[in-house]
């Protein structure tokens, strides 16, 4: 999917996000937050509860953008996209997993992991929508909705939904956080193990020590920085 070791897929520099306060003034979430990633290498994000890291993942998707400073993905500057350039990016170059799946709960599995193709207008022939249901195993559970469905199968289905665009960059924020402890590492295998066979570029926003080991590099968020 991605093309590996070309020079720098993301440059973020100088992000600033605030929020306001419910009474006054703001909170300062990012202050200066930047960092580069290679194409093709993964990239874990930790740091404590409240830091701010979905607030990044949110940034780097472009589901929002920062205050200050600029995030550049294959040469793309995020910021310098309006609302509808921003989407068109989001959804022919970025996949997304979150921690709670988010998955469209009248569709079935299949129709989950087909609709980024349908909105990109992209051709979805059944064999490729069969192959990659096939590869998170779930080929029997194909016409499943999503509460008839496992929460380890829901994230399975996220995955590949995620992956059907053959994405430049997956995002995921906190994939196991949802899931007990075997199962999420069944989830953060599969994961993996995807992202190794397509030498995909990720970023995964984590609380798991063993999913962040099991990235290229860590960097910690801390008092709107990484470090
Ligand atoms: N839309 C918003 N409006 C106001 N404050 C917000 C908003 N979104 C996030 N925050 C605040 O920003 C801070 C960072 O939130 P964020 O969700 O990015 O943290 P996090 O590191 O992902 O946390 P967790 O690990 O608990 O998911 C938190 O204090 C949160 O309350």
């Amino acid at each position: 999917m991605t093309a590996p070791g070309n020079g720098p897929l993301i440059i973020a520099s100088g992000l600033e996000k605030t929020y306001p306060l419910p009474e006054s003034g703001r909170l300062c979430v990012l202050d200066g937050a930047g960092f580069t990633l290679q194409g093709g290498t993964t990239l874990a994000v930790t740091g404590q509860s409240g830091s701010g890291k979905s607030t990044l993942i949110a940034l780097l998707a472009g589901l929002d953008r920062p205050d200050h400073g600029q995030i550049t993905i294959n040469g793309t500057e995020l910021t310098g996209l309006d609302e509808a350039g921003l989407t068109r990016f989001r959804a022919a170059h970025i996949g997304i997993v979150f921690q709670q799946f988010h998955l469209l709960p009248h569709l079935t599995a299949e129709e989950n992991v087909r609709l980024p193709l349908e909105l990109l207008h992209r051709p979805c022939e059944a064999e490729a929508i069969d192959a990659l249901l096939e590869r998170v195993g779930l080929a029997a559970r194909r016409g499943h909705l999503p509460s008839q469905l496992s929460g380890g199968e829901c994230q399975r289905v996220a995955i590949a939904r995620a992956l059907a665009v053959k994405p430049l960059l997956l995002l995921a924020d906190e994939p196991t956080g949802n899931l007990d402890v075997a199962t999420g590492r069944e989830v953060s295998d599969l994961l993996f193990h995807l992202v190794e066979q397509e030498r995909m570029t990720m970023v995964v926003v984590t609380h798991n020590q063993e999913l962040a080991d099991r990235c290229h590099r860590r960097l910690r968020l801390t008092e709107g920085v990484l470090r």
